[in-house]
């Protein structure tokens, strides 16, 4: 079985090759984006029109990265929001930059999403700290409901990476691209309902010449 990581080991893998190695978080998003969109693009996934639901931080500035990388190979895809432009990480705030050069709709989170052939969920990934509940819980719920097949980001929103269990409502994917390294949580019985068919995408981040898990 491939190696799984604590959210710990995770983040501590992300800010030893950011801090130490110095390669900049922007990099690891790019590597992130790319492997995660050759996924949609290979995959059984109807892209006639695919809609972005990105969160304020980095899992959020992954899909609009995703977005990009979508939209410069003439795919239609659309962005939500689910807080305001001013109110995103730095890396978020940069995509969001670079994507009205190219002009992507981004929206403010909603439930009506009926005209999505396919959604990427980059709500949240393991920045999870806390149960998910009111309009988070609609949109999550509204994405479960809707026709679209569902790939996430990094992590099935609202799942707990560490346990696999739901921190209250949650993405249940068609296909989830991990970053670095599968989740810990990914393997259980409980998260194995979650992710759907699991890639882990290299990104540049190793724990082994720094960490033993
Ligand atoms: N540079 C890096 O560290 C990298 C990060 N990456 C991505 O960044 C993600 C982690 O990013 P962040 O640490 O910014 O965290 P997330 O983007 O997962 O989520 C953090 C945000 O969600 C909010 N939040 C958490 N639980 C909530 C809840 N229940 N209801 C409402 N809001 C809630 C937090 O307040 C915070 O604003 C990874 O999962 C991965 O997708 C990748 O781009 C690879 C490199
Ligand atoms: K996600």
């Amino acid at each position: 079985m491939a190696r799984t990581v604590s959210i710990a080991q995770a983040r501590q893998g992300d800010s030893h090759t950011i801090q130490e190695i110095g390669i900049p978080s922007l990099v690891l998003m790019e590597r992130a984006a790319l492997g995660a969109t050759g996924r949609l693009l290979n995959g059984n996934f109807d892209l006639t029109n695919v809609l972005i639901f990105a969160g304020t931080g980095n899992n959020g500035g992954d899909g609009l990265a995703i977005a990009r990388m979508l939209h410069v190979r003439d795919v239609k895809v659309t962005v939500m929001l689910t807080g305001a432009e001013d109110h995103t990480s730095t890396e978020t705030a940069q995509q969001l930059k670079i994507l009205h050069y190219y002009k992507i709709p981004v929206m403010p989170a909603s439930t009506d999403l009926a005209d999505y052939t396919t959604i990427v969920d980059a709500i949240f990934g393991i920045g999870l700290d806390r149960p998910v509940e009111g309009k988070f819980a609609d949109w999550i719920d509204a994405i479960n409901a809707s026709s679209a097949r569902v790939f996430s980001v990094d992590v099935p929103s609202g799942l707990n990476a560490d346990t696999g269990e739901p921190q209250g409502a949650t993405v249940k994917a068609t296909a989830t691209s991990s970053f670095a390294y599968a989740k810990k949580g990914f393997v259980t019985e409980s998260g194995k309902q979650y992710t759907g068919q699991l890639f882990v995408e290299d990104i540049g981040v190793y724990l082994d010449d720094h960490y033993e898990a």
